[in-house]
Order: C-alpha cells, then structure tokens, then sequence
C-alpha cells in the first residue's frame, strides 16, 4: 500500500468560532513514516491528531486519511490519546481495556459477538510488545500510571492499525521501557505509519528524521536542525537547554546521542 497515510491540505481550525488553534496547515505523511510531532502546550497538537481521527472537523480546507475523510478511515487508525478519562472503580482488567481496543477490528461483531480465539491471541500479542501480559487479569485501576500507559499502547496496538497515534506515550515510563519501545516504535514502522506528540527531544531525535513543530502553524524540521535556537524558535519561548544523553540500541550496538532538551 502506497498511499499517503494522512495528508492535511489548507486546513484552519478554531473551537467554537474562537481564536484560531491551527492556521493554513499543510503536510504529508507517506506509508512506512515515523514522524514525531512537538511544539509548546496549547500549540494545537492534540486538535491536530483529533483532527486525523475524525473526532473534529476542520473549519476550513481538507482532511484525507488513506484518501478518505478520517471517519471512513477509522477502522485503520489505532489512538492512544494523552489522558485517559477512566472511572477507578469501574472493574475492568488489563486484558478487557486490551480487548476493547479491537471493537474497530471487528466491527459490528464488535458490539454483538463474544470475542473469538484470534481476538483473545491478539490481544496477548499487543500485551506482550509493551510486555504486560503477567498482568493481563488485574484490575486497570490497580496499575501504576507507567503501567496502564503501556496498557493504553497495547490498546492502541489492538486494532492492527495502519496509522498509529500516539499523544505523549513516553511521559510516564521508566527509561528501561522508553528503549523497548523505541525499538518496537522502529520494527513497527517497516510495516505502518506513525505519528508521536513527544516533548522529548532526546527520544525524538533518536528515532525520527524529521518532526512537525506544531505552534498554531506547522513547520517541518529535519532532526538534524534541531539545535537550542531551533527548539527555542518552535517553542517560541525562553526555556533553559540541558543536555539529555539518550541510549539508543541498533543493530546490537549501543550509542548514546546527545540532544538539547527543554526544561
Ligand atoms: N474543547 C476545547 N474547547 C475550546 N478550546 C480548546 C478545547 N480543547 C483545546 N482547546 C484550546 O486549543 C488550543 C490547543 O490545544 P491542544 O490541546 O490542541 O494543544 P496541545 O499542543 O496538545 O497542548 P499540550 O502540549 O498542553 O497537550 C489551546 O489553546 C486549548 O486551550
């Protein structure tokens, strides 16, 4: 498969006839891309990736996901968003949230039917990559926040997408888990798409060759630009630099790569 996996065109965006949140936005994202995507709070990323799920419509210009407008596209496109808006005492296990994530999948069978033997093997799968499938029948509520983010990426990973979106999926893992998933964020892309909001500029520039700076408009940068000033441009804001080293394992080696960081 062939075609662009997202392509925005023109698009402006604003909530409820307001300020505008995204202007003249323009980008393309081909089959088999890693993209990551950065730019300050309140820049417009999450409206962006509301955007690619059908979840908004944009006031002007177009949305394609897969040449098709996003809702038709649904079925192809694993979300994991940034919060997860979760009752604790709801009684629901790993191995359920893991599950639900496949109702795309399956479609209406989704609604009526029990899962069946291929449902349950994938959902194992998905929790093996984040490796979580010990925990596969305790209650959600009892994981720590590092934990049901991996559940939320097995989730993600549930509907065998074509397109994965991924909002902050770093932000409360341990830096063992940070480099398997890099890996698995590697492996996954010989085969799909996908997009990461990621303020980590270390884990970003590690794995991708260009981001989408996102601050109400979208610019791309290759990685190799982003020095203090360019970060410092996207983010248009003073911010104190620190130096991040980032271990990245490839090919059996271990490197470390050095990037500027955000405070
Ligand atoms: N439902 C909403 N109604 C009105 N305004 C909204 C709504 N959701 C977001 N906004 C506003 O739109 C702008 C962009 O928000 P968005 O969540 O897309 O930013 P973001 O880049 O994802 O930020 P962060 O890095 O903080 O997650 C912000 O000014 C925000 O206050």
């Amino acid at each position: 498969m062939n075609e662009a996996a997202v392509c925005f065109h023109k698009v402006h965006f604003s909530y409820d006839n307001g300020a505008p949140v995204l202007e003249d936005v323009s980008f393309t994202i081909g089959p088999r891309e890693l993209v990551a995507m950065v730019g300050p709070n309140g820049g417009g990323k999450t409206t962006l990736l509301k955007l690619i799920t059908g979840m908004l419509h944009p006031s002007s210009g177009t949305v394609r996901i897969f040449s098709k407008n996003p809702e038709y596209a649904r079925p192809r496109v694993g979300y994991m968003p940034q919060y997860l808006h979760f009752d604790p005492v709801f009684p629901i296990t790993v191995r359920e949230v893991v599950l639900m994530g496949r109702l795309g999948r399956r479609g209406i069978r989704g609604f009526f039917g029990w899962p069946d033997k291929k449902d349950r093997f994938h959902t194992m799968e998905c929790l093996a990559h984040v490796e979580m499938e010990h925990l596969a029948d305790r209650p959600f509520s009892a994981l720590s926040g590092g934990q049901r983010q991996r559940v939320m990426i097995a989730r993600a990973l549930a509907c065998e997408p074509e397109l994965l979106l991924l909002d902050e999926p770093t932000a409360n893992v341990d830096a063992q888990t940070e480099t398997r998933f890099m890996a698995l964020l590697e492996q996954l892309s010989h085969d799909i798409s996908v997009l990461m909001v990621s303020h980590d500029m270390g884990f970003v520039s590690a794995l991708v060759k260009s981001v989408i700076c996102v601050n109400r408009r979208v610019v791309i940068h290759p990685t190799t630009e982003l020095t203090g000033t360019a970060i410092q441009e996207i983010y248009n804001c003073s911010m104190q630099m620190v130096r991040h080293d980032h271990r990245c394992t490839e090919k059996g080696h271990t490197h470390v790569v050095h990037a500027q960081h955000p405070l």
